[in-house]
């Protein structure tokens, strides 16, 4: 929590002014039950009407004060927290960008989307009742006990009373609860998880009709977070009715007492009125306490989660710090696979393993295998996606690990299996891959990718609005596009992670003909022997191992399993022939 609080440097003028009109606030409120005992006993007791103007009109004064220092210092405490959140907000957010994909898959995108939201908010939340209340709660109570002290001793003493046993009793419930809202933050991160993957998935769940199951598994898990939250505020809301039994007791006692005090003369009434006020007001105060014991259990929770992220220790990223893609050799394209075996931090189970393969510029390297058999796995080394457990990734020669990684991936073209397109018009989405394309570059990409004509055809063109992750477009469409967006970069090394199995056979070959007068080496990922066979090298994987390598004609005499692969698209004919 501590830390959080470095970013309230920036705005430390807002936060002292706003703890400065609190103080005046505070000063003048404490003394208010004074000024009434003189009324009383200087004024009414003594039949003098001037004294009663005197101190009631100090009394009306001190009021209008104390409600524009209020106003004030709610205005700066405001201005401090709001400041602070979107600092905070913005640091995360880049820290997230700079994440490695393995660290972003530790943390998962749901409760990124909390620590980012909801834990922000609580932190913000905190700041500002810290400069406006949780100072101001144990100053009021300090300030009461003090003047009444100095009203009357012995009644004073009544109230001093009461405070160990608040103590003892707020600090075990805080704690109590820090622990608990972890649980509640975590909840509310499932039920992020739940419906993000309810909307990105709309589609499929209604041609599946999985309405009626999502809305169970929705009510599962929000029902969850509703049981943490009922749970852990029925144990916070017990500390109001603690509050007000000791303090009763206290205003009791110091009636009881000060009754007697009144009958032999140690006592006057305004004393007795001052004290019982003076118990009011902390009784007052420490009824906000239960509040803040809220506040200050949940932000708390919220500012550990929030700093995880911040502290999260990136190794792959930490290397490309303080890097530029500019001054890094321009990249030539051969890639080398030197040994490596590959599993996932999340996994014991071996990925990929004991993988060796060499590559030249320019080539097109087909990778086929079965479902699950590692083939996206292995193209992800190569931008640094991951890293190996053994062996090298290399390319033109130096290790991965070794490359500024700016420029390794600026010089990488990557097509993903999963749809990746953006609110915006097609002419954005093809130059997201490099911003200052100019016109002519968009629609020589587009072409590249067999989509300029499809483009032509929509109703504005190159201008034309995608909805969001591009839904007014086909599958095959949405594919030609992050094509395009990939060529667009003029790669030298391109990756198409299945990217063409939504094409028919003659576009496919009319892209795959284009990709051949490109110089980059394209690694295209497959399951169709019509792009394998063109291929300059060939890699079979079969449960993470390379089971064969080389060209076409060569696995047609030495694979086994490619000529069974070959045989269920072309016939039992066809591969003899
Ligand atoms: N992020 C991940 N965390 C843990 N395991 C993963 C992850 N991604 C993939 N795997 C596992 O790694 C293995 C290989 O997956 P990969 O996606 O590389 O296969 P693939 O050959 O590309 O499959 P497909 O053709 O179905 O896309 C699978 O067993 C899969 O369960």
């Amino acid at each position: 929590m501590l830390k959080m609080l470095s970013f309230l440097y920036k705005y430390r003028i807002a936060a002292v002014a706003a703890l400065l009109m609190m103080l005046i606030e505070l000063t003048v409120e404490i003394t208010q039950p004074y000024f009434i005992a003189k009324i009383i006993d200087d004024g009414i007791r003594q039949d003098d009407i001037s004294v009663v103007w005197l101190w009631g009109g100090v009394l009306t004064v001190s009021t209008a004060l104390a409600f524009a220092c209020g106003i004030a210092s709610s205005f700066f405490a405001a201005h401090a927290s709001l400041g602070l959140s979107y600092d905070l907000r913005e640091k995360l957010y880049r820290k997230v960008q700079s994440f490695s994909y393995s660290v972003f898959n530790r943390f998962a995108a749901p409760s990124l989307i909390t620590r980012l939201t909801a834990d922000v908010n609580q932190v913000q939340d905190l700041v500002f009742m810290s400069l406006r209340f949780m100072t101001r709660v144990p100053l009021v109570v300090i300030g009461s006990i003090l003047m009444a002290l100095i009203v009357n001793v012995k009644l004073g003493l009544l109230l001093v009373l009461t405070v160990p046993p608040l103590f003892v009793f707020v600090v075990w419930m805080t704690r109590k609860a820090i622990r608990m809202f972890h649980l509640v933050q975590q909840r509310l991160d499932n039920v992020n998880g739940v419906i993000q993957e309810n909307l990105i998935g709309i589609r499929l769940i209604r041609v599946f009709v999985r309405m009626a199951n999502e809305i169970g598994r929705f009510g599962a898990t929000s029902g969850k977070l509703m049981q943490d939250s009922v749970r852990v505020l029925r144990l916070t809301e017990s500390t109001m009715p603690f509050i007000f039994l000791l303090m009763n007791a206290g205003i009791i006692a110091v009636l009881w007492f000060g009754r007697q005090d009144i009958s032999t003369g140690s006592a006057t009434v305004g004393e007795v009125v001052a004290v019982v006020n003076y118990s009011l007001r902390t009784i007052g105060a420490l009824s906000v306490l239960s509040w803040l014991v809220v506040v200050y259990s949940r932000s708390s929770a919220s500012a550990e989660r929030v700093q995880e992220v911040l502290a999260a220790e990136d190794g792959m990223e930490a290397a490309a710090a303080g890097q530029s893609a500019q001054n890094a050799c321009p990249i030539e394209g051969a890639v080398e696979f030197d040994k490596v075996s590959f599993e996932y931090e999340t996994s014991e189970l071996a990925v990929l393993s004991d993988i060796s393969f060499q590559t030249y510029p320019g080539e097109r390297i087909a990778i086929i295998g079965a479902t699950g058999s590692g083939k996206s796995s292995l193209i992800q080394l190569i931008p640094r996606l991951y890293e190996p457990r053994e062996g090298a990734v290399r390319v033109d020669g130096t290790d991965v690990r070794q490359l500024n990684p700016f420029a390794l991936r600026g010089a990488i073209g990557y097509v993903p299996q999963e749809i990746t397109l953006f609110s915006g018009t097609v002419r954005e989405n093809i130059a997201w891959g490099r911003e200052d394309a100019t016109m002519e570059e968009v629609m020589e990409a587009a072409r590249q990718a067999q989509i300029h004509e499809t483009i032509g055809s929509l109703s504005d063109g190159y201008h034309t609005m995608l909805g969001q992750r591009g839904v007014n477009l086909s599958g095959g469409q949405k594919q030609r596009l992050m094509i395009a967006r990939a060529l667009i970069r003029r790669p030298a090394i391109l990756i198409l992670d299945d990217s063409t199995s939504a094409l028919d056979v003659r576009t496919e070959a009319a892209l795959l003909e284009e990709l051949k007068m490109l110089s980059c080496t394209t690694f295209i990922i497959t399951q169709k022997i019509s792009s394998t066979s063109s291929a300059d090298l060939i890699l079979l994987l079969d449960e993470g191992r390379l089971i064969a390598q080389g060209k076409h004609e060569e696995l047609m005499q030495t694979s086994e399993l490619y000529r069974r692969i070959y045989q269920s698209q072309y016939g039992e004919v066809a591969a003899h022939a």
